[in-house]
């Protein structure tokens, strides 16, 4: 998918042509990785300046490797760097969440550096990385990459005095290419996470057009609107179970007709997203075509269905399938 130019605040901005006097052009991969929950959606967006990834309040939302390049001016030289923003490696408590671990790791040999993202709240009060921090970077150590360690969510740190020692105590814990305290949401300090990065990038493009964003096709963020919307709106354990699939995509010219169905694990869970008299489904269309319409920039009518599927995040092939080809059939 190419990059959504009306949306891309760099865009406005930035001239990627370079400037004679530059350094050459950089280019490389950064695996953007951490346990659930600790922002790294919330970062690759703010890196990108537009929205690719959906964000929620809870651990285990990106149930992919995503593919987000950024390709601007750092210090006035063209650097392009694919970020891989992956899912929240954790203990995995089902078929789902190791497919998850899986993807993840994987992902982190991709990367010439690897991005390891930790709550700053978190790792203050500890004085130290948190034990689920301290497996991630076990996991990275063996690979011999550059780390960067950044500390994100810094805003809601009350007692700022404590940063610095707290940095103080991290240097020791492993030679970092750099440690850098950040806020995703507030977009604050991520200049510095770029520029060290593109340090560490070998010189050259990954890509020759200058406007590639990902290599997801637009069904995929389709799907992955209508999971944010439902995430934003069903509570307990639904969301654990919940995939989308995308089934009818008409192009009637003037509209876009869209049909997709919300695959759950139980009938109770299918009850629970439909709701009294079907309102739930009725805000979770709305907002998710909302979203959709923004995205795609046109009219779009969405149809959704809702499909018990018992124990699909349990069954290997089901899983991937779901995870990967964003299709049971
Ligand atoms: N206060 C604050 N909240 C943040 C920041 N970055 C992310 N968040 C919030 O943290 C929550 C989780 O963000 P995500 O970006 O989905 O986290 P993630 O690490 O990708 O999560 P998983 O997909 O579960 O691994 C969301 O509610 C974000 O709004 C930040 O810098 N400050």
């Amino acid at each position: 998918m190419a990059r959504p130019r009306s949306t891309t605040p760099r865009d406005s901005t930035a001239n990627r042509k370079q400037k004679p006097d530059a350094a050459p052009p950089r280019a490389g991969r950064c695996v953007i990785a951490g346990r659930p929950n600790v922002g790294k959606s919330t970062l690759l967006n703010a890196l990108l300046g537009t929205k690719l990834a959906i964000v929620a309040p809870r651990p285990g939302t990106t149930r992919t490797v995503l593919l987000g390049v950024f390709d601007a001016p750092v210090e006035g030289a063209r650097t392009q760097i694919a970020f891989l923003d992956t899912p929240g490696l954790e203990a995995p408590k089902s078929m789902l969440g190791r497919v998850l671990v899986e993807e993840a790791q994987g992902a982190l040999e991709q990367g010439d550096v690897l991005l390891l993202l930790v709550d700053a709240g978190d790792v203050v009060k500890r004085r130290a990385l948190a034990p689920e921090d301290q497996r991630v970077l076990e996991l990275m150590k063996p690979l011999g990459k550059p780390i960067v360690l950044a500390l994100n969510k810094v805003d809601k740190v009350k007692d700022k005095g404590q940063l610095l020692p707290t940095l103080e105590v991290l240097a020791k814990a492993h030679p970092w290419a750099t440690i850098v305290p950040c806020s995703a949401l507030r977009g604050s300090n991520l200049a510095p996470i770029v520029k060290e990065i593109r340090e560490h990038l070998p010189e050259g493009l990954l890509y020759e057009e200058d406007d590639v964003l990902t290599d997801r096709p637009e069904r995929f963020f389709v799907a992955e609107l209508v999971r944010e919307a439902l995430l934003a709106h069903v509570r307990q354990e639904v969301p654990h179970g919940v995939a989308v699939q995308v089934d009818e995509w008409v192009d009637e010219g003037k509209l876009l007709r869209i049909g997709v169905t919300i695959i759950v694990t139980k009938d109770s869970h299918k009850a629970i997203v439909i709701g009294a008299r079907g309102e739930m489904l009725k805000t979770i269309g709305q907002e998710a075509r909302e979203n959709i319409e923004a995205m795609l920039e046109r009219k779009v009518f969405l149809r959704t269905f809702v499909k018990v599927v018992p124990g699909w995040t349990e069954d290997p092939e089901k899983v991937r399938r779901l995870t990967r080809e964003g299709s049971l059939s």
